[in-house]
């Protein structure tokens, strides 16, 4: 069985990853496509052998799980050749969206986890990345309920960093949350990552309508008033979305879900933006980030590279990063 994996380009895996898209159809069955194992791998440290790299033949998953993405679950892996150790995230074709390779392969940015590559082996995708030990800040709020005010507006901060590229870049990514947000080994580094909810915007001003075609909306709590309206969307729905995750950050739990049942979509379309849900013991000044972050109008909201000034702002006026904080458990604020 003749393989295909390159040890080659972003773009080379971006233009394979269009053909990727689930079709669904019966093509799908013969034996042929079930065993074929296609990919680009973009480091050396993932060596493909006779253009072929498969589980379990040129890689392995190592211990557990890591984590849950977007569409698939996240294992730690190592290249059987080389010793490398990387994340990997396995999707099934028919849940693949190419969006998720073709808006992040080229982007390389210090607040963005870096691809490794991608590899289709008969019905699977699998996707790996760096690997990061801190594992999701989703994972470290479980751990320790809330964080306090200068921990969550570095966080908020470095998020803020991300989508300013991203943005720039015509990226939007869709899904901002706590799970999607990795940390490295000693907690001081957070980089975005997982685009399977991400689309590439028309820079040419088309706006953008994100509920139709083949977009999967994000996580319902930190979704933007717009998208839930089916209006057109921009860039602002990260910024939004970012300070849903800064109250999720500040109280251990999502916003709406301490006043609303499921489903949110109608009070977020409806109800004024949730900034009761911010703690009375924040400083003014973090309240005015999350106050321009949650402007339900999107032409009113800040852009990502305003709110990070604000944030950075913010962060000085609380007095930095000081809490002596080493993740100690703290309940998840009760409501007032
Ligand atoms: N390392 C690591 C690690 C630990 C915990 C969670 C996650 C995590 C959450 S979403 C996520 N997405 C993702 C992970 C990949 F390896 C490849 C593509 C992805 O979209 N990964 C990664």
């Amino acid at each position: 069985l003749k393989g295909n994996v390159i040890l080659g380009e972003p773009r080379n895996l971006a233009c394979l990853a269009k053909t990727w898209k689930g079709d669904g159809s019966s093509s799908k069955a013969c034996l042929q496509e079930i065993n074929e194992n296609e990919g680009v791998l973009l480091t050396e440290k993932l060596k493909a052998v006779d253009y072929e790299y498969r589980e379990e033949v040129h890689w392995t998953k190592c211990q557990g799980l890591l984590g849950t993405g977007s569409f698939g679950e996240v294992y730690k892996m190592e290249d059987k050749q080389t010793g490398f150790q990387c994340a990997a995230k396995k999707v099934q074709v028919e849940h693949f969206r190419a969006e998720e390779l073709t808006t992040c392969a080229g982007v390389t940015h210090a607040k963005v986890l870096p691809l490794y590559g991608a590899v289709k082996e008969g019905l699977w995708v699998t996707i790996f990345m760096k690997l990061m030990e801190g594992g999701s800040l989703g994972q470290l709020l479980k751990q320790c309920g809330y964080l306090p005010e200068d921990r969550a507006l570095d966080y908020l901060s470095q998020t803020l960093e991300a989508l300013e590229y991203l943005h720039a870049h015509n990226v939007l990514h869709g899904d901002v949350k706590a799970d999607n947000v990795l940390l490295s080994g000693d907690r001081s580094h957070a980089v975005l990552c997982d685009f399977g909810h991400a689309a590439q915007l028309h820079p040419d001003g088309i706006r953008n309508c994100l509920t139709t075609g083949d977009y999967v909306p994000g996580t319902e709590t930190h979704l933007a008033p717009e998208i839930v309206m089916g209006k057109h969307c921009d860039f602002k729905v990260d910024v939004w979305s970012s300070c849903c995750m800064m109250l999720h950050l500040l109280n251990g739990y999502h916003p709406w879900t301490q006043y609303y049942n499921h489903p949110l979509c109608l009070k977020i379309a409806k109800e004024p933006p949730p900034l009761r849900e911010i703690p009375p013991s924040c400083h003014p000044s973090t309240v005015q980030v999350i106050t321009s972050g949650l402007e339900k109008e999107p032409t009113k909201r800040a852009s990502a590279a305003e709110l990070r000034m604000k944030t950075c702002k913010a962060l000085k006026q609380v007095g930095g990063l000081k809490s002596s904080w080493s993740g100690e458990y703290r309940e998840p604020r009760c409501l007032q």
